[in-house]
């Protein structure tokens, strides 16, 4: 059966900088590619922790060097959803060309509005750019900045991750892919923006990509939701000896597991937390975390954790 899909790209999809990002975005669209070839509506959303770090980075450096100004987190955000988006949207023009299938791409620059009273305002927790070691970080932490150990790959610096509240640019998105073309948005989770009195204002933060493709599946009445990560199958009891992969999920073994903290806050967790808001949103919506390279075969149910109702 042929299917809305909203697609959220991990970081294996992009790679972690400028020349993996060429690589990887080739391989992602071939892959994308056997989707829509598959006549599936795509729809896809990506990450961009390492990427925007970059962005943050380099601006604030060549700030020190009185280059330019420091670039505000927000505007960050819409750097790295616009040149991530051009490296996917010509790879993907690419690999469709290849194929000989015609059919429009469009990446959109979107605004996802967040509640300023959010509590992850006083609580930053998305990690973003390199790694640094312990040392390093202790440096920068006693200089005022916000690092934390990342997953025992080394620290990096966070910063605030508030919920989506809102899709600014939704009639947009809902409008090209009514008219059959394929839409890049939410990248990065969206450029958060408050709503203050009759104007939008960017805001220092970084939303989380897999809450805002959760509240964009939502919002354009897709059917299914595909969060890629580096696994093929959600586990319980990971790491441990009687570790389980698990298959079909319902909503409620979902908050069961959840309950008895079968998945690690920061990683597994978030993923597990956006694909049940969807799957439990409406009857007959399906989640599913699975590999990019087996997105295939987890839309014809053969592998993957799948949750719905
Ligand atoms: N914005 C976001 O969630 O990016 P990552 O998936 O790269 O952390």
């Amino acid at each position: 059966m042929k299917k809305k899909i909203v697609l959220a790209l991990g970081g294996n999809a992009l790679g972690n900088n400028i020349r993996e990002q060429r690589v990887s975005v080739e391989h992602t669209a071939h892959i994308l590619t056997d989707l829509i070839e598959q006549g599936h509506h795509v729809v896809v959303t990506h990450g961009n922790g390492p990427q925007v770090g970059m962005i943050n980075l380099a601006f604030e450096t060549a700030g020190k060097q009185g280059v330019c100004e420091a670039m505000p987190m927000a505007t960050c955000v819409a750097l790295s959803q616009s040149y991530i988006g051009y490296d996917l949207q010509n790879a993907l023009h690419n690999a469709l060309q290849k194929r000989g299938i015609n059919k429009p791409i469009a990446t959109l620059i979107t605004q996802v509005v967040v509640n300023p009273a959010d509590p992850a305002f006083l609580n930053p927790t998305k990690p973003i750019g390199d790694f640094f070691t312990q040392e390093a970080a202790e440096k920068l932490i006693a200089a005022g900045e916000n690092l934390i150990e990342d997953s025992g790959r080394g620290y990096r610096r966070v910063v605030a991750s508030p919920q989506p509240v809102d899709i600014i640019e939704k009639e947009s998105i809902k409008a090209l892919c009514d008219a059959g073309q394929i839409v890049i948005t939410v990248g990065g989770g969206g450029i958060p923006v408050i709503q203050e009195d009759a104007k939008l204002r960017g805001v220092d933060a970084v939303i989380d990509k897999d809450w805002a493709s959760s509240r964009l599946a939502e919002m354009i009445d897709a059917d299914a939701l595909i969060i890629l990560t580096t696994v093929e199958k959600v586990a319980i009891n990971f790491g441990k000896p009687d570790v389980k992969w698990l298959d079909n999920l319902t909503v409620a073994e979902v908050n069961r597991y959840i309950a008895e903290e079968q998945f690690a806050k920061g990683s597994m967790l978030p993923k597990i937390e956006a694909a049940l808001a969807f799957a439990q949103s409406k009857p007959g919506r399906v989640s599913l975390i699975t590999k990019l390279e087996t997105a295939k075969q987890g839309i014809e149910g053969k592998t993957g954790t799948s949750i719905s109702l």
